[in-house]
């Protein structure tokens, strides 16, 4: 794969340390919600949660989507680069993120679900896409103290706090029957459920936030992430970081019929089947989800 020469004039690796940088600084604000530490008579920072209809926003989402906006403002501008953000697009024109090809995809906190049960799984999503396909990618999993980091071409990394740095690579497992499945929690609809009971790979649990879905993947604790879209679908922000760090490190993320995905389009659900895979059995999987979903779909 060709790796990437230059960002609108930015060096590659400067953009990169400044992305990481806004993703360890991202990680810290969301703590000082997620681990308040009250001082006497003060009380812990209030979440303040909101369901806005697409599930719940709160004060850490917003506080960290301003942080993460206002700092890539600052590096990058507004001239070169567009921006769409889980917490802004709403109120953003389309017009002024789809007249540009450089794109910052940014979910604040991927995971809100999570972050407000207290399992610790949760992420920051911080993207850039050329021309609506990702080119380099953070995922912070605050709780794991670990930032993924990927541009295309060249690999897929992982730095802890000490700034200690590793390669990864997804497992070579490809006995279908042996690959590990890593699902939403709180996005199952009956068809996903059904899909899930009979497809070869048994073995599935359920993990919160794409982003930590796909640093099990990277991780080799897990080989494959299916989502399918019901009345509503994963979002842009969801994906774009997860899928760069998944392919860097080896592994595939394609729609059921073998198409990528287009970020940063009219649209930003991304629907249908999706499947993220360590690579090794992709293609056989995709054809057989299609297969149980016809099958599934005509005798509902
Ligand atoms: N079928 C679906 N419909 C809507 N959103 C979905 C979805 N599947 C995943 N997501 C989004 O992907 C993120 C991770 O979900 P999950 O933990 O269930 O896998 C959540 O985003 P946010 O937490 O950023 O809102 C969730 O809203
Ligand atoms: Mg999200």
């Amino acid at each position: 794969m060709a790796n990437l020469q230059s960002i609108a004039g930015f060096p590659v690796e400067s953009v990169l340390a400044i992305a990481r940088s806004i993703g360890w600084g991202a990680a810290e604000i969301l703590q000082s919600y997620y681990h308040p530490h009250p001082v006497a008579g003060e009380s812990a920072l209030d979440l303040n949660i909101q369901d806005q209809g697409d599930g719940p926003v709160t004060a850490a989402d917003v506080a960290t989507n301003h942080y993460i906006l206002n700092n890539l403002h600052a590096a990058f501008g507004t001239v070169e680069f567009g921006y769409l953000t889980e917490e802004t697009f709403k109120a953003q024109n389309p017009s002024e993120r789809l007249q540009h090809t450089w794109v910052w995809i940014v979910d604040p906190l991927d995971g809100t679900k999570d972050f407000i049960k207290r399992t610790g799984e949760y992420a920051v999503h911080i993207a850039l896409a050329h021309a609506g396909r990702p080119v380099l990618a953070v995922v912070v999993c605050p709780e794991l103290g670990k930032l993924y980091y990927a541009t295309l071409g060249d690999g897929t990394f992982v730095e802890t706090r000490d700034s200690a740095v590793t390669q990864l690579r997804v497992a070579d497992r490809d006995r279908i029957e042996d690959l590990s499945v890593v699902v939403s929690g709180s996005h199952r609809g009956e068809r996903l459920v059904q899909l899930l009971s009979q497809l070869p790979c048994q073995n599935q649990r359920a993990i919160g936030s794409v982003g930590c879905k796909i640093a099990a993947i990277v991780e080799q604790q897990a080989d494959l992430y299916i989502s399918l879209s019901g009345k509503s679908a994963p979002k842009d922000w969801d994906l774009a970081a997860p899928e760069l760090i998944l392919t860097e490190a080896g592994g595939k993320v394609t729609r059921f019929d073998g198409s990528l995905l287009q970020y940063n389009q009219a649209d930003v659900s991304q629907w249908g089947g999706i499947l993220a895979s360590n690579g090794t059995c992709h293609t056989q999987i995709c054809a057989q989800a299609e297969t149980l979903l016809a099958v599934i779909d005509t005798s509902s």
